[in-house]
């Protein structure tokens, strides 16, 4: 895909997840990898009206080269990036169910979200959590560095989800997925839920791969 239609495909997706109510006001932050930096979203932009004209452009450097000023969370999607070279693109909402299971007290912090379903697994995998830090605080990009190697998405406490893809529909797809398991999670807490098992969970591992 070429800039002109990624940067179209960011306002597209962008405003199909703000108007579905997956972020709200100017919360979350889109990203892609191009061949020599990135396309990212504007800081405080809103998700429902981005213009295409307007994508912030950073060189391989992470240099500010065109467009408005780049999302806070930069730090954070550059460190990610730098852990996956297979991922294209990054999604960052404030999703309302994952947003609540960051802020659960008894979390297992390798592992926010059990494997409740099949396209969780596929899509999504294992979540980790990350401490809480201030929005835009460049010690996110440090915690995230010793595991985005491993985990396509990692949920950050008190914040929000934060998820890697090939491309920018499979980033989306993991999102809308982790959203959607964060309330089949919260919906079933204290119902005793069976979950796949270990070999349910490897047989999926093996026939579609690896998020
Ligand atoms: O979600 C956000 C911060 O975590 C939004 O920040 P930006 O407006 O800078 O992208
Ligand atoms: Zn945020």
């Amino acid at each position: 895909m070429n800039e002109t239609a990624l940067r179209e495909q960011i306002c597209t997706l962008a405003q199909s997840l703000f108007d579905r109510g997956l972020t709200m006001g100017s919360s979350g932050n889109i990203s892609v990898r191009l061949n020599d930096g990135w396309l990212m979203t504007p800081t405080n932009a809103c998700l429902g009206r981005l213009d295409p004209a307007r994508l912030t452009r950073l060189d391989a450097a992470g240099r500010h080269i065109d467009g408005d000023a780049p999302t806070k969370e930069y730090p954070l999607h550059t460190a990610m990036y730098a852990e996956r070279p297979q991922s294209e693109a990054i999604v960052h909402l404030h999703s309302t169910h994952s947003v609540a299971v960051s802020c659960l007290p008894d979390i297992d912090t390798h592992d926010c979200i059990p494997p409740l379903t099949a396209y969780y697994v596929m899509r999504v995998g294992t979540l980790p959590l990350i401490p809480y830090h201030e929005p835009g605080d460049p010690a996110i990009g440090d915690a995230v560095r010793g595991l985005a190697g491993r985990h396509a998405a990692v949920l950050l406490a008190n914040h929000g989800p934060i998820v890697a893809g090939k491309n920018l529909e499979a980033a989306v797809y993991a999102t809308e997925e982790l959203e959607e398991t964060a309330k089949l999670h919260l919906l079933l807490r204290g119902h005793n839920p069976r979950t796949l098992t270990e070999a349910q969970v490897a047989s999926l591992q093996s026939n579609f791969g690896r998020p």
